[in-house]
């Protein structure tokens, strides 16, 4: 993986800007810095103006592991598509049939455990067709993991995986964030895609990139992440943005 800040990253993107492409962005750690409260996030100014311009020229959209209406008040712009829930939470699609009773079970244990958790530091973020189990917080992060598992011990099979502080699950079979990419591509007709992200779940979406595709991983520190190119950090964004937006503006 190559930073974006040089000749070949460079190239790439001057390449994929003259397909009049679509650019889709992750949430928490790209458009927004990590923080420690789930909800304390938000889009920085600088990074929703030059968001706000770029929507004019070229179709945005924000794919995202939070819900569509919770990621909405915090982005200061308007893109063309939100789709939330790690890509099952396509607006425009309808909700996925049975994905959020498919989680029930695992809310009746956290229902019954809540004391428990809370002494663990865990803190629930039910989106509906997932759950995020958060530990950022928590005192002792391996004690946080071993309550985690076992409250997910013995339940109905569902799709389980990680990220930053945290343990998602939801059901299995759902479209992951690859799979939004490609269906807004083809509902939009454009000619390929941007796509920018940070963290686990945007690897389906790097895992996917066709030739058509400039991928870009915010930070270095998984080696074996399948993006094309990263950024050292969110700070490196506006940067980008403003490279597309002349770019966008000259083609
Ligand atoms: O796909 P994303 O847009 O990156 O969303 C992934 C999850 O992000 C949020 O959690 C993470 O960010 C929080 C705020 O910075 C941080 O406190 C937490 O530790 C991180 O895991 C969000 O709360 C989740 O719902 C998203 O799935």
């Amino acid at each position: 993986m190559r930073h974006l800040f040089c000749t070949e990253g460079e190239d790439a993107l001057q390449a994929v800007m003259r397909l009049k492409p679509l650019l889709a962005f992750d949430f928490d750690g790209t458009l927004a810095p990590i923080v420690e409260r789930p909800d304390d996030a938000h889009v920085p100014e600088a990074v929703s103006s030059s968001l706000m311009r770029l929507s004019e020229l070229l179709p945005v959209a924000v794919i995202t592991g939070r819900s569509v209406a919770d990621v909405k008040p915090r982005l200061g712009f308007h893109p063309r598509y939100i789709v939330g829930n790690h890509g099952a939470e396509d607006p425009t699609l309808g909700p996925p049939s049975s994905a959020s009773q498919a989680l029930d079970a695992i809310r009746q244990r956290i229902e019954l455990r809540a004391d428990g958790l809370g002494r663990c530091g865990i803190e629930v973020e039910d989106k509906q067709f997932s759950i995020a189990l958060h530990y950022r917080r928590a005192p002792d992060a391996g004690a946080a993991l071993v309550c985690i598992e076992d409250l997910l011990q013995g339940t109905e099979p569902v799709k389980r995986f990680g990220g930053k502080f945290v343990v998602n699950v939801m059901a299995v079979g759902l479209p992951d964030k690859g799979d939004a990419l490609a269906t807004l591509v083809r509902r939009e007709g454009a000619g390929g895609a941007v796509f920018v992200g940070d963290d686990v779940n945007d690897e389906a979406v790097f895992m996917r990139a066709t030739p058509h595709w400039l991928t870009v991983r915010v930070g270095r520190d998984d080696p074996l992440s399948r993006a094309m190119f990263f950024l050292d950090s969110d700070k490196e964004l506006v940067q980008v943005l403003e490279r597309m937006l002349s770019l966008a503006v000259a083609s």
